[in-house]
């Protein structure tokens, strides 16, 4: 990975999380490139080479991360096309829902193109995403290895070989942070409705979220048996699961999680086979 270049079109917020994590673990600026419609924002964020102009920003690139939204993917792709040289560099798209198949056409018509999906999330800014993988079959080991330490480098990965179980994957950890934040959000304006400090309840907040994952990480017990050790029978923590699940939290999040793996679906039908 150390000498590849590698390119993202689009630098919104989730490319911003992934050039930052990269830059934060030693990737050099110098191997990274962003294109963008307004690239002078992200050149004041990140001493790397920005670009307004797409085909200018993937000559020579080793890996071009698509990073645009997925209702822009197929425009965006097929320009790309034109300028695709003989042997096409590693594609990685981190689009919703957009199926390989799809970027494959719009990449190479008839050509195989190496496409890696990646389904990553926000927290790779701060080396601590979690990304799922799926290749297509014209990926080298090689390119196979870079696609891994590009995303290792800012968290956890995992490999499917079952592309359908992207969108499961986009509701769950794609997503998962602003499930995480909300429930952050909730706690502490109750903390606040409570009689806390703001920022008393903050940082409680916080440092709770923080500790019980990484508690959850570290330990061998899983979640339902962490749970247990905190909730005292006939104490406080009791009364507050059952409140919680007396309005079935479990089937909240059943519908949540639901709704987005649908959305996920359906934007590939809506801005790829049509596209
Ligand atoms: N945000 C997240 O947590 C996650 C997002 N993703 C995926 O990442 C992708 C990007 O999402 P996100 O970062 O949130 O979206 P953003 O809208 O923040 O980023 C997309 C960026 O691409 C720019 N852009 C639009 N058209 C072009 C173009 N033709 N060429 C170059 N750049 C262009 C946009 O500019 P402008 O605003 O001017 O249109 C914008 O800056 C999506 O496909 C999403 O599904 C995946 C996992 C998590
Ligand atoms: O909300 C979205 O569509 C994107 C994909 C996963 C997280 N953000």
């Amino acid at each position: 990975m150390k000498e590849s270049i590698i390119c993202f079109i689009g630098g919104g917020n989730m490319a911003s999380s992934l050039i930052g994590g990269l830059l934060q673990t030693g990737v050099s600026a110098n191997n990274l490139r962003v294109a963008d419609t307004n690239p002078n924002a992200l050149a004041s964020y990140f001493p790397i080479q920005t670009y307004n102009d797409n085909l200018q920003a993937i000559q020579d690139a080793n890996v071009i991360v698509l990073a645009v939204k997925p209702q822009q993917m197929a425009e965006v792709a097929k320009s790309i096309a034109t300028a695709l040289p003989e042997h096409p560099p590693l594609f990685i798209s981190i689009a919703a829902g957009i199926r390989i198949a799809d970027l494959n056409r719009w990449l190479g018509k008839d050509r195989a193109i190496p496409i890696v999906r990646v389904m990553p999330n926000t927290p790779a800014l701060v080396q601590s995403g979690a990304s799922a993988l799926c290749a297509s079959t014209h990926v080298s080991k090689q390119q196979h290895e870079l696609a891994e330490n590009i995303l290792r480098a800012v968290g956890l990965t995992v490999w499917l070989t079952d592309e359908n179980m992207m969108d499961a994957v986009t509701a769950l950890s794609g997503s998962g942070p602003a499930y995480f934040f909300l429930l952050m959000e909730i706690l502490e304006k109750t903390g606040v409705q409570l009689g806390l400090p703001q920022e008393t309840a903050r940082l409680l907040t916080l440092q709770t979220a923080f500790g019980a994952a990484k508690m959850a990480l570290e330990s061998s017990e899983d979640a339902a048996t962490l749970r247990a050790r905190v909730t005292s029978k006939g104490g406080t923590t009791e009364q507050a699961i059952n409140t919680l699940q007396a309005s079935d939290i479990q089937a909240l999040f059943d519908r949540a999680l639901q709704a987005a793996q649908t959305r996920a679906t359906s934007m590939a039908d809506e801005y790829g086979e049509q596209a």
